[in-house]
Order: structure tokens, then C-alpha cells, then sequence
């Protein structure tokens, strides 16, 4: 009879033991090991043993590729690994943090920051089973979601990851992990990791911990805090992660007290896996291990020695394969690390794959490639949307409301002006078609605020777009609209980049309010990650709608701003009035917001 691991009958712990008493050491690394796309020929796939690719900074398969390059190219790489003697297939990981962003023509979802302000776990459910479908569709099987961070300071470059500064609503809306990975059935499971069907991917709840708490949100710096406020902050959205099955965490390229996250025993084997049971596996960042070191990669073997002995069980090494192979060796074969540390990682990898049905199910489904950017999931991406945009003001006090918005000029026309009422680009934010995303139309498959403005006035009504219009020619003209909707905000970035310290909107975006909201009555709406400097314009502006970073579904805003839908948004993070008083969240002592965490004003349908 075949080998009992190649048997799904067997039960799984019977296949896990049955393989890895099969595997030579090199083998165990080649599972520990995860490289970039780039640079995973079949040779390096099939030489090194290598047990997961991810997809980095290249442009992968091409530019606009279809699924099906997409599912030719992992295809390409799980025949590679299938051809080794044991046939461990390969695991795929991607970074689908909004809907399949990295891919041409994906729904792509509002960011975090923004389905926070829904305050809804059925909805982020329903995203996650979407974006499981449009990710697979692709062939791929694993993606490097949830962020779960607890954003506790927006000066934070990934603060639009986080879906609040509030541990309770992350808990709540960890619930997206349900969604990616499919609902674990009551009573079993304890840890282990949970996979429902091939329509389902293995998801990652990273950056595991305390990756939103760092010292003003200097991003992989460190995090501040006593065991206590860190378990009660920065860890709790992890218990309901582990609760539901999550398949994978990964560590954060953070610091607790001073000591990095990835060299951290503690925190990441005696707490997460011995206290917490946690049964996936635990994987590095990009570079994770080398940057315990500064400068980074100055003692690579140190490195490894930390890292691996620290509890992390694969390496997101993800070039330097030869030497990570080569000096994890040597530790081994020299008792540094022990067997029995190596085996701990490769059970964990293993019983992630045979839970994803890999062994079974190696290779795409290719009848799904038909979910890329189906048009249920945009409806539900416009869903998001309309859910996710806060109503900040409404009115100027002793005037009446200006939302929702007239769909019939009468007799004027409407201006729309702003960098961002048509830049799809900018609509949808980081980790979109590019790690730091990009600005214009032509990036990919979507609708701009601007053309939900369009389609949402009724045939006939005046709609005059002017990016950046002058103030002669607003003052001149200012009797022939009825009203503006200026929308403004902040140009994509992701992590580093998008670290900064004075949180004012971008040029031109003040001047544009400023012109604009002078002379004619006013909606901004603010495309950003964050909460941004806004008092010294408060007065001038009419309404205020924060929209955070909403995606391809531009029509979720003029949905509301024409009141066909009502604002229920709340907010999921504190407004602050100054960043002098950064950092200030719901519970401090001192709390003196703009706008407080929850607010969010509401208008009926029209
Ligand atoms: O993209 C993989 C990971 C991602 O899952 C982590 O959340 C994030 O911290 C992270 N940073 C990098 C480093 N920068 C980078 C991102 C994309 C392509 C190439 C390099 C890679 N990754």
C-alpha cells in the first residue's frame, strides 16, 4: 500500500508523523523555508526543498495579467515541489489585505480603518469568503491576512491596516478570518488550524505582537508597555484568532521593551503556543530574522539561532535561501537547535497543509476563475462602502443639513473639484496593483468617485469637475452651482512611507477647501488611512464625510451622499483636534478629540 501520508483517510496526526520521520534534515529546512517568487525557479523550488513561495515586489506574472497567468505561474511552481522524492506540495502566499489587491481587474474592498466604522463581524464574513474565491480563483491557497493590529497612534504608516484603536471592535471584526478560512464547527479544533473547503485559503493574523503600539508609530519600532496593558491592548484580537482556526501568525518586525518581536521565546513559544495552544505555524517577516540585527543581516547565523529557537517555524527569508539553508544546517548539526525545535516547525507546516487539502488538491480549481472581480462581490464591496463613511458635520450650526445632496441641481450645476474625486488610484491606497499602490485610472477595474457623482445626478444636471480650480474663476462663477463636493485627501503609501508626523492633508488639498468652501456651500470628503488635521477648516466647510481608502467601489459614496443610502458609520478611531495630543485613545484620562471614537452622525435614505 502507498505511503500512510499520502493517504486522507489517515488520520492527520498518522500522516504528520508518517512523513516527517521520512524527511531528511535538508528536507525539513527546505519546509521551513519561504521564498519570493522571483527568484523560485523549479530548480531552486526542487534543490532547495522549498515548502512556500511568496509573491513580493515584482510584477507578477505581468503587468494585467489575467488569473489564468496567475494560475499558470503557481501552477508551474507546485510542479516543481511535487517533483521532489517525498512530493510535499508548495503553499502560495499573497498579501490580500483588501480584497485581492495585487491582482488585475480583483474587487478591492475598503481598507481596515474603514470596515471598522461598520462595527459589523457578519459583514467582514462575508469579505473574507469573497476574497477567499477571488484568491483562489488565482490558484493561490494562502494569503498574509488579517492585519490585526490594535492602531493606537495614526502617525503609524500601516494605521489604515488596523481596523480600530479599540481591542474589542479588532476582536469583533476578526471575524474575517471565518470568512478567508470558512466557519470552524463548535467544539472542535482547539487551536488547530481550520480550513473549510478548496473555496476557503489559510489565513495569517499578523503582526503578532503589539505591531500598532510602537513609540509615535514609528513603524517596526518599539512598543512600550508592561505585560498588562500589552495583554489587555495589543493581544485579545489573537484569542479570537486562534478561536476560529486561524492556520498561520506572523510575527511583528516590532520591538516589546526593547526586545524584537522575532527573537522573542516568551511571547511567541511560551505564551502564543505552550499558554495560548496555538497549533499553526508561526512565520517571519520579510527579512524578519536579519533586521533583529542591526545593522540588518550583520550576523545572519545569530539571527537564525534567535529566530528559530524563539519559536518562529518558517522563514520569509526571502532571497538568501542558500545561506539560510546552509547556517541552519550548521546549528543543527552542531546542537544549538535542537531536533526537536526543527521538528515542532515542520509539524506545524505540515498539519497546515494537510488541513488546506494540498496533498489532495495541489493544483487550482479552474472553474473559479470566474470570481475575479465578480460583480456580487463588488455589490458587496459597495455595501462596505456606503457602511464604512462617517458623517463628521452636517450643516453649519443654525443651517439646515446639506446631506443627503439634491440629485437635481436646480437650474445650477455642481462642481466637483479635488485631487481625489477621480484617481481610482488614490480611492483604493496601499497593497493595490503595487506594494506602495499608485495613483491614476488605468491601474485596474473600478468606478471613481467622481463617475458615481455622474451616474448618481439625474440626466441633465450640470456635474463640472475641476481638479484644482482657481479662485478667480470660482468667484467669478460662484452663483451658477448650487453646491461642491470637494474631495481631497492623502496619496497611497504602505508601512514606512507612510509614517508622519504632522497629519495634514496634502497639498492642495487646504487651498482647494479653502477656494472652494469660501464661496460656495460644501461636502468634503477626506480619502485617507487616517484621521488628518482638519480644525482649522471646520468652520468654513459645510458637511465633512470621512471615507477612509474605500477601494473600486466609488459609487458606495455618492450612493450616500445622494441618499439613496443613510450614513451609519461610526468612528473607529479617535479624531484628534492636534497631533500635539498624539497619542489620545477612547479611555484615556485626558481625552479631548474633535470627534470621538464611535461618533458618526446619521441621515435617513432620501
Ligand atoms: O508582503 C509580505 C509581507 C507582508 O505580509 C507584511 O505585512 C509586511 O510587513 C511586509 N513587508 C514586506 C517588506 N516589503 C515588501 C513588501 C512587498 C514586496 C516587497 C517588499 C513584506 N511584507
Amino acid at each position: 500500500p502507498g505511503a500512510k501520508y499520502k493517504d486522507p483517510k489517515q488520520p492527520l496526526n498518522t500522516r504528520v508523523d508518517d512523513l516527517l520521520r521520512r524527511m531528511t534534515l535538508a528536507e525539513k529546512i527546505g519546509q521551513m523555508s519561504q521564498i519570493d517568487q522571483e527568484n523560485a525557479t523549479a530548480d531552486v523550488i526542487s534543490n532547495y526543498f522549498i515548502g512556500s513561495v511568496l509573491r513580493g515586489g515584482g510584477n507578477v506574472p505581468a503587468a494585467d495579467a489575467p488569473p489564468e497567468a496567475w494560475v499558470k505561474m503557481v501552477e508551474g511552481i507546485q510542479r516543481a515541489a511535487l517533483s521532489t522524492r517525498l512530493g510535499i506540495p508548495v503553499m502560495f502566499g499573497i498579501d490580500a489585505v483588501h480584497g485581492h489587491g495585487y491582482v488585475y481587474k480583483a474587487t478591492v474592498f475598503p481598507h481596515n480603518v474603514g470596515l471598522g466604522c461598520t462595527r459589523d463581524p457578519e459583514l467582514a464574513k462575508k469579505i473574507g469568503a469573497a476574497v477567499a474565491l477571488e484568491v483562489r480563483a488565482t490558484g493561490i491557497p494562502f494569503i498574509f491576512a488579517p492585519c490585526l493590529a490594535v492602531c493606537r497612534d495614526p502617525r503609524w504608516g500601516r494605521c489604515y491596516e488596523s481596523f480600530s484603536e479599540d481591542p474589542k471592535l479588532v476582536q469583533q471584526m476578526a471575524s474575517i478570518i471565518s470568512g478567508f478560512q470558512g466557519e470552524i464547527p463548535t467544539g472542535g479544533w482547539r487551536g488547530a488550524p481550520f480550513i473549510a473547503s478548496q473555496h476557503n485559503v489559510a489565513a495569517c493574523a499578523k503582526h503578532y505582537v503589539g505591531d500598532g503600539g510602537t513609540a509615535s508609530g514609528i513603524n517596526e519600532n518599539n512598543t512600550v508597555a508592561t505585560f498588562h496593558e500589552l495583554l489587555g491592548i495589543h493581544m485579545p484580537p489573537y484569542y479570537n484568532a486562534i478561536i476560529q482556526g486561524v492556520s498561520t501568525i506572523m510575527v511583528s518586525y516590532s520591538s516589546w521593551n526593547g526586545i524584537k518581536m522575532h527573537a522573542n521565546r516568551f511571547l511567541v513559544t511560551d505564551f502564543l503556543k505552550n499558554k495560548l495552544r496555538f497549533r499553526g505555524f508561526v512565520i517571519s517577516d520579510w527579512l524578519g530574522l536579519d533586521r533583529i540585527t542591526s545593522p540588518e543581516h550583520a550576523d545572519y547565523p545569530l539571527s537564525i539561532k534567535l529566530g528559530i529557537l524563539a519559536g518562529i517555524d518558517m522563514v520569509m527569508i526571502p532571497y538568501q535561501y542558500v545561506e539560510f539553508r546552509d547556517d541552519l544546517m550548521t546549528l543543527v548539526q552542531n546542537g544549538t537547535i535542537p531536533m526537536s525545535r526543527i521538528d515542532d516547525a515542520v509539524r506545524r507546516i505540515l498539519r497546515v497543509k494537510f488541513t488546506l487539502g494540498l496533498f489532495e488538491n495541489p493544483y487550482a480549481d479552474t472553474s473559479l476563475v470566474g470570481e475575479l472581480g465578480k460583480q456580487e462581490h463588488r455589490d458587496l464591496a459597495r455595501e462596505a462602502v456606503r457602511r464604512s463613511l462617517v458623517l463628521l458635520k452636517n450643516g453649519k450650526p443654525g443651517e439646515k443639513p446639506l446631506l443627503p445632496l439634491p440629485k437635481k441641481a436646480h437650474g445650477g450645476s455642481i462642481l466637483v473639484a479635488g485631487s481625489h474625486a477621480d484617481d481610482l488610484g488614490s480611492q483604493c491606497g496601499g497593497w493595490t496593483i503595487k506594494w506602495q499602490g499608485m495613483t491614476g485610472n488605468n491601474l485596474t477595474a473600478g468606478t471613481t468617485i467622481l463617475d458615481g457623482i455622474k451616474s448618481a445626478v439625474v440626466p441633465g444636471t450640470d456635474v463640472v469637475f475641476s481638479e484644482n480650480p482657481d479662485a478667480g474663476l470660482i468667484q467669478q462663477n460662484r452663483g451658477r452651482f448650487d453646491y461642491a463636493i470637494v474631495v481631497v485627501g492623502e496619496h497611497p503609501y504602505a508601512e514606512t512611507s507612510g509614517d508622519n508626523l504632522n497629519l495634514t492633508i496634502p497639498a492642495p488639498g487646504p487651498a482647494i477647501i479653502q477656494n472652494v468652501c469660501g464661496s460656495i456651500k460644501c461636502v468634503v470628503v477626506l480619502v485617507s488611512g487616517r484621521p488628518l488635521v482638519v480644525e482649522p477648516y471646520i468652520g468654513i466647510i459645510d458637511a465633512l464625510v470621512a471615507a477612509w481608502l474605500p477601494g473600486t467601489e466609488g459609487k458606495g459614496i455618492s450612493d450616500v451622499l445622494f441618499g439613496d443610502y443613510g450614513f451609519t458609520g461610526k468612528l473607529s478611531r479617535t479624531w484628534f483636534r492636534s497631533v500635539d495630543q498624539l497619542p489620545m485613545n477612547v479611555g484615556d484620562a485626558h481625552y479631548d478629540p474633535l470627534f470621538p471614537f464611535g461618533f458618526g452622525l446619521e441621515t435617513k435614505p432620501s
